[in-house]
């Protein structure tokens, strides 16, 4: 027993009391020994006389089939996953299409909404702004300092389409890295989850005695970014191999961190890179099957993009590459991009502007304010309509009709995170365009039957771009993640699709093709960093395409 000072709540109000305790556990046992503890053969009589893998897993997926609501599946699979790390990934690649769901979008989000509620045992690392000036020795409290490769990091200010869920965002960057090991095969002890608590403007949060998070607003953008300067650099001291994945920051952050950081060390931003890249490449398959039924060449899209934050203007940056590949210069693509906002159409006569949305403000409209979005439709002419406003039912059948009478095949992708904050449905989408709409949502709906045939929903979702192009990061060592290798992290994508994918008309392969889907990828995002210089593992540069890709095959963990 020692004598230590515990945290009590009275009133809302955080106070702290000497109380005698057992030595807290500072982490739970998978977190100091991943993996290994099942590899090693139980002695004889610990175990049950028949435990039989195959059998075992059955029983797992029996146990999480039994559970009645999403969350109590993430809470069990959670469970798992910390006493069975193995079975938990082994039950994830078995059955892709129906765990990722649980333990990623949407049911993340729930978890998110409720973490300081279910929380049962801490998993990642915790840095709050406390720890200013002293961030160094947090972050070498890490128990697996040398084997870190890849770490997801949140400020949870903007959780999905959810808002500032401050220190609850934890399980993002939990559910991302879970994609990491199953979707590319990343050594569950090489990851590293990291909450940031900068504060929260939530004032739920605030009043709630279980909340997990600092009881304060969010510090001042000045204090953030000596935080985040701090953070950085003593990241890349501590982790010399390590890329970091920004997730979920608000938007303004998120492009400026970016922007701070993208050439000095490895990271990405997966709300502005990695959906930028997933988009792209569900926009060139869609693209291609809306020109076919139009006659139109590829050159004449035109894209509208319903929401204008960092993930819709993040997308938008990397759509304009669908334009260049056409052979558009820059300026002729821009030009082919209409952005909508909180205010309507966004363009110069309107007055003073984000700065991240002027390069895709219209010069070429100077009316009144144009808040209709079938009004706005109706001007510009869109062949895709792109929805990253996380505004429920924002595609209302209208707005659905619109798109068809102006499209053979329209284009509708519906982004928005989590389920229900998505612009419409994929069942809506179907009924009034006919069946003719060319579809991808950020969460994942359930197919259609439309007469007689069945039809299949895309999932634009950047998890089928992260893990491939982490991946290819780690294996490249490379020293930062450039335009050109998101692009071809797209690109790869974009090609991966099989005969009867194609036959089926589907936009995105199937996810549970997502290891042979992320080595694609890999392949793909090593050679574009090879050709721009900043790969530094030189023993890759020699090998041929066929021998990098079993490379990076054989390189993939795999549950035992
Ligand atoms: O997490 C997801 O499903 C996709 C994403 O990055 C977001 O919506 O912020
Ligand atoms: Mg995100």
């Amino acid at each position: 027993m020692t004598i230590v000072l515990t945290p009590y709540w009275t009133n809302g109000v955080q106070k702290l009391k000497l109380a005698p305790q057992r030595m807290p556990l500072l982490f739970s046992p998978s977190q100091w020994i991943p993996i290994r503890r099942t590899a090693v053969k139980p002695k004889r009589g610990l175990v049950p006389p028949i435990l039989d893998e195959s059998v075992h897993a059955l029983r797992c997926l029996n146990q999480l089939r039994s559970k009645d609501k999403s969350i109590e599946k993430y809470i069990y699979l959670s469970a798992l996953k910390d006493q069975d790390p193995n079975m938990f990934y082994k039950l994830c690649l078995e059955n892709m299409s129906e765990i990722t769901p649980v333990i990623y979008t949407p049911t993340v989000g729930d978890a998110c909404l409720q973490y300081s509620h279910i929380y049962r045992r801490p998993e990642g690392l915790f840095v709050s702004i406390k720890d200013k000036g002293n961030i160094r020795e947090v972050i070498n409290n890490w128990p697996r300092i040398d084997e870190a490769r890849i770490s997801v990091v949140t400020d949870g200010s903007r959780i999905l389409g959810l808002g500032d869920l401050g220190v609850n965002g934890m399980p993002i960057s939990i559910g991302k890295l879970s994609l990491y090991i199953a979707g590319a095969g990343i050594r569950p002890q090489s990851t590293v989850p990291i909450c940031l608590d900068l504060g929260t403007n939530t004032q739920k949060y605030l009043d709630d005695p279980l909340y997990l998070g600092l009881r304060q607003k969010r510090v001042s953008d000045k204090e953030m970014t000596e935080f985040m300067d701090e953070f950085m650099h003593e990241m890349s001291a501590a982790f010399p191999k390590l890329m970091i994945q920004f997730e979920d920051f608000s938007t303004d952050n998120a492009f400026k961190y970016l922007e701070r950081y993208r050439n000095k060390y490895a990271v990405f931003n997966d709300d502005i890179q990695g959906t930028g890249a997933v988009v792209l490449s569900g926009f060139l398959n869609a693209a291609k099957l809306s020109s076919a039924a139009s006659g139109q060449p590829l050159s004449s899209h035109r894209i509208l993009f319903f929401g204008a934050g960092s993930a819709g203007v993040g997308v938008a940056q990397q759509l304009m590459s669908f334009f260049t590949l056409q052979g558009l210069s820059k300026e002729e693509a821009r030009r082919r991009i209409w952005l909508v906002d909180s205010q309507g159409l966004v363009y110069n006569a309107r007055g003073r502007l984000a700065e991240h949305k002027k390069y895709f403000s219209r010069d070429d409209y100077n009316g009144a304010p144009m808040t209709d979005l079938v009004e706005i439709i109706k001007h510009v002419q869109p062949t895709a309509l792109l929805g990253l406003s996380t505004i429920t039912g924002a595609f209302t059948p209208e707005v659905i009709q619109t798109m068809a009478s102006i499209n053979a095949r329209p284009i509708l992708f519906p982004l928005s995170n989590p389920i229900r904050l998505s612009e419409c449905s994929f069942a809506d989408a179907v009924q009034y365009t006919n069946g003719s709409v060319l579809f991808a949502s950020g969460s994942p709906f359930p197919e259609q039957q439309f007469r007689g045939t069945t039809l299949y929903p895309g999932q634009g979702n950047n998890m089928y771009i992260f893990p491939g192009l982490g991946l290819a990061a780690i294996l490249g060592r490379v020293s930062s993640v450039t335009d050109s290798m998101v692009e071809a992290s797209s690109l790869g994508l974009a090609d991966s699709l099989n005969d009867e994918e194609h036959a089926q008309g589907l936009l995105y392969p199937r996810i549970e093709r997502i290891r042979e889907i992320s080595g694609q990828i890999a392949k793909a995002v090593i050679r574009a960093a090879q050709r721009e210089g900043v790969d530094r593992n030189e023993s890759l540069r020699g090998l041929n395409d066929v021998d990098l890709l079993k490379l990076i095959r054989e390189k993939m963990w795999t549950p035992q």
